[in-house]
């Protein structure tokens, strides 16, 4: 059935499980596309340029918000994040949804963009500070200093839980995965989403 593409925000305090499941939901729907970010943070080790991040400076990421190439932009621990305009439109008009990975701060400006009415917002909660800060640990991918920048800004990320429309607590990571299954194939058979279902149900009447 024809539609056009959903927006999923996944927004979570840095460690609860976006990336992961994320990636769990693209090798489950391969035609799902990922945003993927512009950011002037210098990239981890194993991060691919184009992959993972659009990689860049503070000069350059100023030209394309100023041009309005981005969708959403913002700083975040220090550094600044946005989202590419241009893929995003490509990909709704080809009826294939997006998953985007961003702070509560995307996720106010992308609802509030003209492709608001196109937005599905997941915010994912960690089962407790402890353990996000473990998961920000054994992920071994930041400095000390940098964890502790991260789990000192985590209250404020979680307090816009309630901004979303649906709330998952990434404990395991299996039955939070076959939960964001669950809201996208919702999601994806909403009625007014499906645009050729008049159509059909005509045609079925009549046959
Ligand atoms: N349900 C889970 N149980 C145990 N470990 C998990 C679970 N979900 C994710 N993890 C682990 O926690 C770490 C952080 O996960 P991930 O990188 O996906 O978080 P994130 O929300 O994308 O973080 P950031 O905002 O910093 O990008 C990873 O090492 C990942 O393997
Ligand atoms: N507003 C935006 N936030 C973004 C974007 N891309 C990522 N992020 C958020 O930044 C933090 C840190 O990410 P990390 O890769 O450095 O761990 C995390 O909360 C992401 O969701 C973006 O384009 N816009």
């Amino acid at each position: 059935m024809d539609r056009t593409g959903l927006l999923i925000i996944l927004s979570s305090p840095s460690g609860a499980g976006k990336t992961t499941l994320a990636r769990r939901l693209i090798d489950w729907d391969p035609t799902l596309a990922f945003s993927v970010s512009a950011t002037t943070r210098p990239p981890r080790p194993g991060e691919v340029h184009g992959r993972h991040y659009h990689f860049t400076t503070r000069e350059d990421f100023a030209q394309q918000a100023g041009d309005a190439q981005m969708l959403e932009h913002a700083e975040v621990f220090g550094n600044l994040y946005g989202t590419p305009r241009a893929p995003v439109e490509a990909a709704m008009q080809a009826g294939r949804d997006t998953l985007f990975d961003v702070d509560w701060q995307g996720g106010q400006q992308i609802r509030a963009s003209a492709l608001g009415g196109h937005v599905v917002s997941i915010f994912i909660l960690p089962p407790s500070l402890a353990e996000l800060e473990r998961r920000l640990i054994s992920r071994r991918q930041d400095a000390p200093q940098v964890i502790a920048a991260r789990m000192s800004k985590s209250r404020d990320e979680i307090s816009h839980w309630a901004e979303y429309d649906y709330v998952l607590i990434n404990d395991d990571l299996d039955t939070s995965f076959q939960q964001l299954v669950a809201i996208l194939t919702a999601e994806r058979l909403r009625r007014e989403r499906q645009k050729g279902l008049g159509t059909f149900v005509k045609a079925l009447m009549e046959g």
